[in-house]
């Protein structure tokens, strides 16, 4: 190696060490770039991992939530977690179905709220040992477990769970009728379950260039087989066999602000990840996924100002007692 690579390889490693420091050091960003890193991961089911210590606004929680005046985008995601197991009036020791759980930010959240025990599913095995491992380290392994599978066919038996849930997930599903079906099936007679759906709004209008740049934008960079209209989730849900008990949006206050941050953000992480994934820790391609999640971001902004779009579309559904009540 000559003096001139030897000097430039010093720089860069100077470089990313500098950032990672900083990041590190500050008190709010701690271990933001490993949990980011360990998102990216999650996203695209890659199975190397860095052991985390550290939380990020994000935290473990793969979705968004209403901005609550005075409180922490933290505190905000949580109180949007906790009101899902509050309209589904659980006990303590009930079972309960978690639908979709990555890596089960909300599900820890959810069992230490109610006392309930949370059942959690998903496709992604990557994201299931991410989230027993989380479940031990906040000592919520007796409360919480997580099973890989498609909620589209799942494994459990008819009539098992006390109450369901499921945040930002089935948007993923081709057709919502396998989805709800499923949970329908699964869930005891005279039990609640409460779905945040990623939904077209009454203000969207099809013969109009931007609204239709916007929402073909979120279903592709966020690899949607579809987006919804609010119209269609209460008609699939009584279609399977639910009584709808209550229905509403409730992204009253601005959602999308987060990732306006995230955007002021952008060339600092960009730096990050840049240099993170030219040391060899963080995998190829770690950079364009940070491209696609920004171009994602300024989609779902332009959804959510234009209020054509909503992520947290409430509807709260019932099993009845029996098919014919
Ligand atoms: C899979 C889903 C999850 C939705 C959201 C949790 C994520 C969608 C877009 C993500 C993000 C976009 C921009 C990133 C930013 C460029 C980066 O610097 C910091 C992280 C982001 C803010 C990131 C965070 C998670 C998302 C909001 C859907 C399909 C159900
Ligand atoms: C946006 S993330 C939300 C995760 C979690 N609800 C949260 O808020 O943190 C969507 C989740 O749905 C899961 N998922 C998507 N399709 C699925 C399927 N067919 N069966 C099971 N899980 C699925 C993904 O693996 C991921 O965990």
């Amino acid at each position: 190696m000559d003096s001139i690579t030897l000097i430039c390889t010093a720089s860069l490693l100077a470089c990313g060490l500098f950032w990672f420091v900083c990041i590190i050091g500050s008190a709010e960003q701690k271990g933001k770039v490993q949990d980011y890193y360990e998102q990216y991961q999650s996203f695209f089911r890659r199975p190397t991992e860095i052991e985390t210590a550290g939380k990020w606004a994000w935290g473990k929680s793969f979705h968004l939530s209403p901005s609550i005046p005075g409180k922490s985008d933290r505190d905000a995601t949580r109180l949007h977690e906790e009101m899902a197991v509050d309209l589904l009036n659980v006990k303590p020791g009930d079972k309960i179905l978690d639908a979709g759980c990555g890596i089960g930010g909300p599900m820890r959240e959810i069992a230490a709220h109610s006392c309930a025990n949370v059942v959690g599913i998903t496709i992604n095995e990557y994201q299931v040992k991410r989230a027993k491992m989380h479940n031990k380290k906040a000592g919520l392994d007796k409360q919480c477990d997580v099973v890989c599978g498609n909620f589209l066919e799942m494994s459990f038996d008819d009539n098992t769970f006390d109450g369901a849930y499921s945040i930002e997930v089935t948007c993923h599903a081709p057709k919502l009728e396998k989805v709800y079906g499923e949970i329908y099936r699964v869930l005891k007679p005279g039990s609640l379950y409460v779905s945040y759906e990623w939904v077209t709004t009454e203000l969207y209008r099809g013969d109009e260039d931007e609204h239709v740049e916007v929402i073909q934008g979120i279903k592709r960079e966020d690899a949607l087989p579809g987006l919804r209209s609010y119209k269609d989730i209460a008609e699939v849900a009584k279609r399977v066999g639910f009584e709808v008990v209550n229905e509403e949006d409730l992204a009253s206050n601005p959602w999308w602000n987060r990732l306006k941050m995230g955007r002021i953000a952008y060339w600092r992480n960009r730096i990050v990840v840049t240099v993170l994934e030219w040391l060899g820790i963080a995998p190829k391609g770690t950079v364009d996924v940070h491209e696609m999640l920004f171009v994602t971001a300024d989609y779902l902004t332009r959804g959510g100002e234009t209020g054509i779009f909503t992520p947290m579309r409430m509807i709260l559904c019932r099993k009845p007692e029996s098919k014919s009540d």
